[in-house]
């Protein structure tokens, strides 16, 4: 897959000191639409003992006012959550001729993406819980404030060092609205079948909060099992793992043994192709403060064994990619397409 950050087409801003205050020492991450600095405020938050904090700062020349409201969102929705003590905080926000600057907590913890490469979560099931409910605690909170993130995925959410808490960041493609038409806006391995834009037919609008559980749903199997549900592709007909879900009510238990039934039976009421009939965050959250273990025991699996070359799907495809990274960074993707092509073009980058 092609990736193109932030990071190829911006300057280097490490060294520099916006509004005679905030002191950019050096790059912690880039994604699609900007790049994240820590800095020092050398006014210092109240709450910010070290006085570091994070700048996250978007290039706005190539930008229509249509791109211009998408920024304007992310800050405004940003705002409206910020007090979640599981969400980022966003202390303030700014802009120049160039750029916009969003300045928020400094999470030391890196982002879960790299937690889940180092597999801190695999057969850790009460490290998994501690941190999944505090991921689903944040998500809750968005849904009863009215907004969606729409862009869930494990480089939006940054971990605390011990990796037991979790705190959603990256409110770009955030909405507030109840149903949406802005089809395929995210990331396609998270997205949910209902953002699709159809082939055939007018494609209804969908619910944005269930489509966040249905990220959810691929964030969790990540952690579970540092894989995604059916590769890194997305949920679409071309795709033979999720055709053999779809085909496949016992899908997860063939493909993933080393999950516990009781695991397979929340994945598989989260990932209901109906979003009316997905489990919503709230009854999600319950039912994983109800699981005895995410990971089958050794004499669960002597009792009740499942195999991987067995049922419809005939296969545990995490075993076809023998040594493969079988989850990438995947940069998300929205309405202003045409702008990064643009970038590419410019750059022709290829990362991956
Ligand atoms: N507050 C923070 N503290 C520490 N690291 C951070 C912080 N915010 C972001 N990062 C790092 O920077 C990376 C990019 O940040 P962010 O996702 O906000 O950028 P983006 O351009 O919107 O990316 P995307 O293409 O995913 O939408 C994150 O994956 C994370 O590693």
């Amino acid at each position: 897959m092609a990736n193109v950050y932030a990071s190829n087409f911006l300057p280097d801003f490490t060294g520099c000191t916006l509004l005679s205050r905030y002191k950019l020492t050096e790059m912690l991450g880039s994604g699609g639409n900007g790049v994240v600095y820590k800095a020092i405020d050398t006014l210092k938050f109240s709450d910010s003992p070290t006085g570091h904090c994070a700048i996250k700062i978007i290039d706005k020349t190539d930008f229509t006012p249509a791109h211009l409201e998408f920024i304007h969102r992310e800050v405004d929705i940003h705002r409206l959550v910020s007090t979640h003590p599981n969400i980022i905080t966003m202390h303030d926000a700014f802009y120049d001729d160039k750029y916009h600057y969003i300045v928020l907590d400094y999470c030391p913890g890196g982002d879960l993406y790299d937690r889940i490469r180092a597999h801190s979560y695999r057969n850790n099931h009460e490290l998994l819980k501690s941190a999944f409910v505090s991921l689903l605690d944040a998500v809750q909170y968005c849904h009863g404030q009215g907004v969606a993130h729409r862009d869930l995925k494990p480089c939006n959410v940054l971990a605390s060092e011990d990796g037991s808490k979790l705190f959603l960041a990256d409110f770009g493609l955030a909405t507030k609205e109840e149903m949406s038409d802005e089809y395929e806006m995210g990331t396609h391995t998270y997205m949910a079948p209902e953002c699709y834009i159809r082939l055939h037919g007018p494609t209804p609008p969908y619910y944005p909060p269930a489509a966040d559980v249905w990220a959810l749903g691929v964030i969790l199997v990540d952690m579970l099992a540092g894989q995604s549900p059916w590769t890194v592709e997305s949920c679409s007909p071309h795709n033979r793992y999720f055709m053999a879900f779809i085909q496949d009510p016992c899908y997860f238990d063939n493909a993933f043994p080393a999950l516990s039934r009781g695991a397979c039976d929340i994945l598989k009421r989260i990932f209901n192709v109906d979003p009316t009939l997905r489990i919503s965050v709230c009854e999600l959250r319950k039912a994983i403060l109800n699981l005895d273990t995410f990971f089958r025991s050794e004499s669960e699996k002597r009792r009740n064994p499942t195999h991987a070359i067995s049922g419809k799907s005939g296969m545990s495809w995490a075993s076809l990619l023998p040594g493969r990274m079988r989850m990438m960074r995947a940069r998300s993707f929205m309405v202003w397409v045409p702008f990064r092509q643009a970038h590419r073009r410019r750059l022709e980058v290829q990362i991956n």
